[in-house]
């Protein structure tokens, strides 16, 4: 059984998406959580001076995304096949888009460009991004989507499936214990 170390400031930003990973599979990670003022003096030692790093039985892993993919696929949450595998990084791919586009479509006048691309890839009345069962898609998403609801409360009011899929999300035991006991952080 590997052992896993996660590094990061005390956020949520780019680790978060393995933290929740970690919760929905009730795998252990010990979460270090450096403080920005002794960030300096560790930036030499972190493999592309950057974080978050994964380290896994003694071998550091860095880039979000590639520390996701891994875990996903370690702990079952990357889809069943190849195809559905494919599936969960488009999703995955939109969302990043998305969080890189969403300050001017959140400033964009005109309402039919402004629709929310994930609400129509949801309106199959699907629970889940892909398949029937939680991968890391729906993780990233929800923990993308946080961020935005952060800024604007009420931005989910018209897009009802992303909000069933916020509860579908949150009402996995797992993710439900874990987001009740998870620091509560800036970013
Ligand atoms: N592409 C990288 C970007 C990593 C990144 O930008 N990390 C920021 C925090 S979110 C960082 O370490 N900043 C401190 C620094 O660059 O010194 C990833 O997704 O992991």
């Amino acid at each position: 059984m590997s052992t896993y170390k996660l590094y990061y400031f005390n956020g949520r930003g780019r680790a978060e998406i393995a933290r929740l990973i970690f919760a929905a599979a009730g795998e252990k990670v010990e979460d270090i959580r450096y403080e920005g003022s002794k960030w300096p003096s560790y930036k030499s030692k972190i493999p592309l001076g950057q974080m978050p790093v994964l380290e896994v039985d003694g071998v550091k892993l860095p880039q979000s995304m590639a520390i996701a993919r891994f875990l996903a696929k370690q702990f079952d949450l990357a889809g069943k096949d190849n195809f559905e595998q494919a599936k969960v990084d488009a999703v995955v791919d939109t969302s990043i888009d998305l969080a890189l586009k969403y300050v001017p479509i959140h400033f964009e006048k005109d309402e039919e460009k402004k629709k929310n691309r994930y609400e129509q890839i949801l309106l199959n009345g699907a629970s889940f991004f892909v398949g029937k069962q939680l991968t890391w898609a729906d993780l990233e998403v929800y923990d993308m989507l946080d961020i935005i609801i952060r800024i604007n409360g009420d931005i989910l009011q018209a897009y009802p499936c992303l909000q069933h899929h916020r509860q579908e999300v949150e009402k996995q035991p797992k993710i439900a214990v874990y987001l009740k006991s998870r620091p509560a952080t800036f970013f």
